[in-house]
């Protein structure tokens, strides 16, 4: 049987605020944005691989831990997945087998769906140690860990979900403080808008620092927040202050969330 591939892919070039051009990927089924997540792995993991002897991956929680799975369950023959690491762009601030933790989701799809890939391969975060600590000693790991070359830690691919407020991450509307940080990579959130209300997340400057980063977003839902986000670039949103310096920008959307930017093709 033939892959379902993306429906269509198109760049964005005409938006003055954006560092680097938006990559779209729109998939009219599931399956066809399986495969569209499914092919940027597998070529962001291959660049990854020819430069360096590990892919780091930031992962986020949400639809994206189903749609992940089915991904890399999908190319599991084609994918070298040992050398991967994976850290978590945001992660909840409770036990490791609560059933809200986001790495306790991956961990319980993917160690069993996925036998290739180890549990050490999972960067977690110490929850035993005190919020602002743990999100202190997540920062540490990540400068120990990801590829520092050009002075900040600089991940291969970071992939985002988008809450239908325009929240990405743990970097909520209601607290704007928190996209203003500047000197730490890996910050404390209280009173998340969201439950579980303690988190910690990764900070702009670590995010914009990312060699790739893909968003993926789906249902109608979305579809004008979509808009404002990806083509006014409405500060208003969190997921609008994701501008890569020099990585490259991908978003893939279904044909819900892509209905209000498909003219721009
Ligand atoms: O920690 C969380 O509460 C979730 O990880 C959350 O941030 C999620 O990533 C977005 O809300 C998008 O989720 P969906 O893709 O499921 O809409």
């Amino acid at each position: 049987m033939l892959a379902a591939r993306p429906k269509s892919s198109f760049i964005i070039t005409n938006m003055p605020d954006r560092k680097r051009p938006l990559k779209v990927i729109r998939a009219d089924s599931e399956a066809q944005l399986v495969n569209g997540l499914a092919d940027l792995l597998q070529h962001c993991s291959q660049g990854a691989l020819a430069r360096q002897d590990r892919f780091s991956v930031g992962l986020s929680g949400g639809s994206l831990v189903q749609l992940l799975t089915k991904a890399l369950k999908q190319r599991a023959g084609d994918l070298n997945t040992a050398k991967w690491t994976f850290f978590f762009c945001d992660e909840r601030y409770v036990p490791q087998d609560d059933s809200d933790s986001t790495y306790g989701a991956y961990k319980t799809e993917w160690l069993t769906q996925l036998p290739g890939i180890r549990d050490s391969q999972f960067v977690t975060a110490n929850t035993a140690k005190s919020l602002d600590e743990c999100a202190a000693d997540y920062e540490a790991k990540v400068k120990d860990r990801v590829n520092c070359d050009c002075g900040l830690p600089q991940f291969d691919l970071l992939l985002l979900g988008m809450g239908p407020d325009g929240h990405t991450c743990s970097l909520f509307p209601e607290q704007p403080a928190t996209l203003q940080e500047t000197q730490r990579l890996v910050i404390p959130i209280r009173n998340s808008p969201k439950p579980p209300p303690e988190r910690i997340t990764f900070t702009l400057p670590l995010i914009n620092n990312a060699r790739d980063v893909a968003f993926v977003v789906t249902g109608a839902g979305k579809a004008s927040v979509v808009k404002r986000v990806f083509v006014d670039l409405d500060k208003e949103f969190p997921a609008a202050w994701v501008n890569p310096d020099q990585g490259q920008l991908t978003l893939i959307v279904d044909a819900g969330a892509g209905k209000e930017i498909e003219a721009l093709k």
